[in-house]
């Protein structure tokens, strides 16, 4: 069920679906049949307005509206446009529902206490305005229960953005698969709680169409986890070097630490001179060296990662660095001042990309870096690492993953406690430790945006950067424990 399906995708699923012998009109049975189901666990009988378009999204308003008068519910229904006007699977059973069936406006809101929306799903192709409009703004000023189905009306399922007006809903029931919409910002705080429902599409279907985004979880990278082995030694886990700045020291020695915390065998943080001692005196298990020293650190080939960025400041010399890194092909995270320093020519950056590299700005990195490339978060991520050949992670509430080949992952954990200084520094750190033990550049990224918001979700309020290093034992530990049955 991790799968994200486009609106196309999904029109494809319910076609091979139908073509393999299960007519649309049940599928549409099924689809309202849920969305009862969800709304009769969560809510005793009360007055409902249920409010339908003039698509298929309606033709679902039509049979959750049967189901529920069926259940003693008192219904009221309203069609956007006429009825004679409906097609196929909506029009078949618009003639199954014996109620009235007023036209779509603000009065359906008054007094209902529950409100189905189906005005617009899958099939919304252009902003909302007039009526329509005020009829969403009526919905959203009411204190009525609201839910939504297959996607909040309005909200564009590919991309989660506003199309003119979108319903704020408390619960949507979507079928089959999540789509990028009810994940991706605003999409996603205007879904409310997201149930997604069987609704006789099969897996083998789903799979068929070759899903190329899910949502970030364990299923996705579980396997390419490197555990250590009983007779692995510190060298068989990495050995990562971390590039300090001379001033925002406190930035290095995060990514140090959670770096340490992921697993990696052995870490070196590789500064200048001045202020090796200020690194030196931060964790016993951390080691130093001064960057006066790089041609023989990066002639060792045990040397196998590199991070770069965090504190390390804006110029020249940054961008000479992650050249010369970049050139010996091995895993690299970029982050923070890294990107930064190729703002005024990002394309010597994307060029100099060949090994296994992931960049993770953050919307302000990025947009620096790539100041073409526009559309929804999904879509510049994927456009950045088909351009840069990097797996590119564009951070925030709805961080997304893309790798170069187009595989993508968007992040749906509500963990806005990570909204703090140094957090990022943290991410760039497990990320490169996940690397340097030799795990995949995507898998190693989405396991350390995984582990960053488990953390932020575990410890919650209260939370500073420094806590989240600290947290991830108790959170590999289980990964661990898991592999293991
Ligand atoms: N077997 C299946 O397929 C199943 C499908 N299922 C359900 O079907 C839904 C998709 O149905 P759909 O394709 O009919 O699209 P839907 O969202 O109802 O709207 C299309 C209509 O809206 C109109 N319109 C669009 N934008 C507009 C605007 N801004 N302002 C005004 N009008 C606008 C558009 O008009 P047009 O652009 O053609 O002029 C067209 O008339 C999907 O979300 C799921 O709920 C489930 O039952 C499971 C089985
Ligand atoms: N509202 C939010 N919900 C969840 N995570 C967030 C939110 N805002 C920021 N984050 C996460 O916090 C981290 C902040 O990173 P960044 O902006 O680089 O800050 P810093 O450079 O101070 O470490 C990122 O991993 C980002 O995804
Ligand atoms: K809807």
């Amino acid at each position: 069920m991790f799968e994200i399906l486009t609106t196309d995708q999904m029109y494809d699923a319910d076609r091979k679906t139908i073509d393999g012998g299960i007519p649309g009109d049940v599928l549409m049975e099924n689809a309202g049949r849920t969305v009862f189901e969800e709304i009769i666990r969560h809510w005793s009988p009360r007055s409902v307005s249920v409010l339908c378009g003039p698509g298929n999204n309606g033709g679902d308003g039509f049979v959750i509206a049967r189901l529920l008068r069926d259940e003693g519910w008192s219904v009221r229904l309203g069609l956007l446009g006429e009825i004679e006007h409906l097609g196929g699977d909506a029009a078949f059973h618009a003639k199954q529902w014996d109620g009235a069936t007023e036209r779509l406006s603000p009065a359906l809101v008054v007094g209902a206490d529950l409100i189905v929306d189906c005005i617009f799903g899958a099939g919304l192709a252009r902003d909302i305005t007039g009526d329509v409009a005020d009829l969403v703004a009526s919905v959203n000023d009411s204190i009525s229960v609201v839910v939504s189905v297959d996607v909040p009306s309005g909200v564009d399922g590919n991309s989660g953005c506003i199309m003119g007006c979108a319903i704020k809903a408390d619960l949507t029931v979507t079928f089959c698969r999540a789509k990028p919409g009810h994940y991706l910002l605003p999409g996603r705080q205007l879904c409310g709680e997201l149930a997604i429902r069987d609704i006789g599409i099969s897996d083998q279907v789903v799979s068929e169409i070759r899903p190329t985004c899910w949502r970030n979880d364990p299923v996705l990278w579980r396997a390419g986890i490197r555990w250590p082995g009983l007779d692995g030694h510190k060298y068989h886990r990495g050995h990562l070097l971390a590039f300090g700045g001379t001033m925002m020291t406190g930035a290095t020695r995060l990514v140090a630490r959670a770096a340490r915390r992921s697993g990696v065998g052995l870490l070196t943080i590789v500064s200048d001179a001045s202020v090796l001692p200020v690194y030196a005196a931060d964790a016993p298990g951390t080691m130093t060296a001064s960057i006066s020293g790089l041609e023989a650190l990066l002639n060792d080939c045990r040397h196998n990662a590199f991070v770069v960025g965090p504190g390390y400041g804006v110029g020249d010399s940054t961008r000479s660095l992650v050249l010369q890194l970049l050139h010996l092909c091995r895993s690299t995270v970029l982050d923070a001042d890294a990107l930064t320093s190729f703002s005024d020519d990002p394309s010597t950056l994307c060029f100099a990309v060949q090994g296994p590299t992931v960049v993770t700005p953050h919307e302000g990195e990025f947009t620096r870096l790539f100041p073409d490339i526009d559309g929804d978060k999904l879509a510049r991520a994927r456009a950045a690492a088909k351009r840069s050949g990097a797996t590119v992670l564009i951070k925030g509430a709805d961080t997304v993953i893309a790798a170069p080949d187009g595989r993508a992952a968007i992040s749906a954990v509500d963990a806005p406690w990570l909204a703090t200084a140094g957090s990022g520094d943290v991410l760039a750190g497990v990320i490169a430790g996940l690397m340097a033990q030799g795990m995949e550049m995507f898998d190693a990224a989405c396991m350390g945006v995984w582990l960053h918001g488990r953390s932020g979700t575990d410890i919650g309020p209260g939370l500073i950067a420094e806590d989240i290093p600290d947290h991830l034992p108790v959170i590999l530990r289980e990964l661990w424990l898991a592999s293991r049955k």
